[in-house]
């Protein structure tokens, strides 16, 4: 006799992910698609003029992406020939305006797009940089984002008073040290209810619940207090972009979005493991992070159409143009090799990445100068997506499905053609196949930046539980703590008792190594008014 069929729950099935856009832009002509500054239709070239960038940012806000992701720079490109001429003559990343202060100007016909702009933490004070992005997340109201950078041209650093740049992994321990005194700025100086606007007291800052934060490090001394009273997101939402090693470990102590760029599935799967991996090192959860791979969408309502269009954009490709790019990134001067030499790995103190990427990152595929100069031509160096509209959507479904990807960053071959032709042609699709954000509607409150990406809460504590820090107690001794939520350490009145109660969960000694997170090393009673 069969045994009697028992009725079973079906387990529930979770919901395809959103596919998610951010683009890819820079103060500058062309950015990533070297030479296509020179198609009849690329408005680029308009980059000094305000209504470029307000088209833009209207252009995404209705698109419906994530944010606006700023790069940049602070010298030329001059590895390619040992000067900056190749760079000059092409328009690659220069002539460059600072990025910031675009920002409000964006956010001024905008309620949710988000910004990550880039700025480079070598060369610039934690006190002075935290004011400036405080300032601006009041200004956009919670939507600012920090991609966090530490260069890789040579000559920034020249210009910048250093007689060459720090070495790579050196600038990545300069990082942990500015990232620990930015976010006792941003988190721990002022507490929630600090300022009290009282008029008919007097009083428009209670002194008592504005903090030091005495940060006496290797590389810093900030003794504080922050100089803003809090902003609505406090710290802003954290991006980065590094895949070696040592940027791994970086991107799992601390960012919330990470960039990535590789030409294949292979490449971007590995560095997507390698990412949650790091995030999972760092005690967070791997889902903590939302990671975005570079592409080109290049698209039209026919098949025929999109192909005639990527070939009518190849055309435009500079090859030259492409290698001082690659140089630049790589450090490796591409001028002096032949278009057939193949590419190996070699460490440079310039971004790892980028020569990884056509190289040891995938060993079953070998590179020629020439071809990889050719493959970051359009698009730099992600996938060049093809076709009609529901070619696309299968092609960015199948991509996030392979490399375990949140999204996508995306970049243009033509400003603002490309972008109008996602928010038009792709946008649509993706949501009639329910693999996108809905329109925002007029009820719609505005929301910070960091809630709209991770769907609560406007502090770090939305993505940052969970990770282990290392406290400085008062007499002196280190506690290694897992955070259970980063609201009991940051602001509000249980911040003042946080650090002897709240926080101190789970200690782990033996996590307790000089490499661990000193995310909030204070030495001092929370609650010690500022002298
Ligand atoms: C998509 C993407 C965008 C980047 N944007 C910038 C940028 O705007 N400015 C910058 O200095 N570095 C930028 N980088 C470089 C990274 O910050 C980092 O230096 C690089 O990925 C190498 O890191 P790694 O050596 O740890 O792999 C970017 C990298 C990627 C992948």
């Amino acid at each position: 006799m069969s045994a009697p069929i028992q009725a079973t729950t079906p387990a529930p099935i979770a919901p395809a992910k959103i596919v998610r856009f951010n683009a890819f832009a820079m103060n500058t002509v062309g950015h990533q698609s070297p030479g296509l500054w020179t198609h009849e239709r690329d408005q680029s070239h308009r980059y000094t003029d305000p209504d470029y960038w307000l088209d833009l940012a209207r252009l995404l806000e209705r698109g419906g992406f994530d944010s606006v992701f700023l790069a940049d720079v602070l010298g030329v490109y001059d590895v390619h020939g040992g000067s900056p001429d190749a760079a000059l003559r092409h328009a690659i990343q220069v002539p460059l305006n600072d990025p910031l202060v675009l920002v409000p100007l964006m956010a001024s016909v905008t309620r949710h797009l988000g910004f990550g702009v880039t700025c480079a933490l070598t060369y610039e004070q934690p006190y002075s940089f935290a004011r400036r992005m405080s300032t601006l997340d009041h200004l956009t109201r919670g939507r600012i984002g920090w991609n966090i950078v530490t260069g890789y041209l040579d000559s920034a650093a020249r210009n910048l008073g250093q007689p060459a740049q720090l070495a790579h992994d050196e600038r990545y321990d300069l990082a942990d040290e500015y990232l620990d005194v930015v976010y006792k700025l941003w988190e721990l100086s002022w507490e929630d209810g600090a300022v009290r606007r009282d008029k008919s007291a007097g009083v428009f800052t209670d002194p008592a619940k504005v903090h030091p934060i005495r940060h006496q490090g290797e590389h810093y001394r900030v003794p504080g207090p922050h100089l803003c009273e809090p902003s609505p997101q406090r710290t802003p939402v954290l991006f980065q972009a590094g895949t070696s090693s040592r940027g791994r470990a970086f991107a799992g102590r601390h960012a919330e979005c990470i960039f990535v760029s590789g030409p294949s599935v292979a490449v971007v799967k590995g560095y997507v493991d390698g990412l949650r991996g790091a995030a999972r090192e760092a005690g967070r959860s791997p889902d903590d992070v939302l990671i975005y791979g570079q592409a080109l969408i290049v698209t039209a309502p026919t098949r025929e159409e999109a192909l005639a269009k990527h070939e009518d954009l190849k055309r435009h490709v500079d090859i030259d143009a492409a290698l001082t790019l690659l140089s630049g990134w790589t450090g490796v001067d591409f001028s002096r090799h032949p278009l057939d030499a193949t590419i190996d790995y070699l460490d440079t103190q310039a971004g790892r990445s980028a020569l990884a990427s056509f190289s040891s990152a995938d060993p079953t595929r070998r590179w020629t100068v020439g071809e990889a100069a050719a493959f970051i031509g359009l698009g730099g160096r992600g996938p060049v997506f093809i076709g009609d509209p529901a070619e696309i959507a299968d092609q960015l479904i199948a991509w996030l499905d392979a490399t375990g990807l949140d999204g996508f960053n995306l970049t243009y071959a033509l400003a603002h053609e490309t972008f109008r032709d996602v928010v038009d042609l792709v946008v649509p699709e993706l949501r009639r196949r329910g693999r996108y954000r809905e329109a925002a509607t007029a009820d719609d409150g505005p929301r910070t930046l960091r809630h709209r990406l991770f769907g609560e809460g406007d502090g770090l504590k939305a993505t940052h539980a969970g990770r282990r820090v290392t406290l400085s107690t008062p007499d002196g001794g280190a506690e290694v703590v897992t955070v259970a939520a980063l609201s009991t350490v940051a602001g509000g009145a249980a911040a003042s008792t946080a650090v002897e109660t709240a926080v101190l969960l789970d200690p782990d000694p033996a996590s307790a190594s000089p490499s661990s997170p000193t995310l909030f090393s204070l030495s001092i009673p929370l609650t010690e008014p500022v002298a």
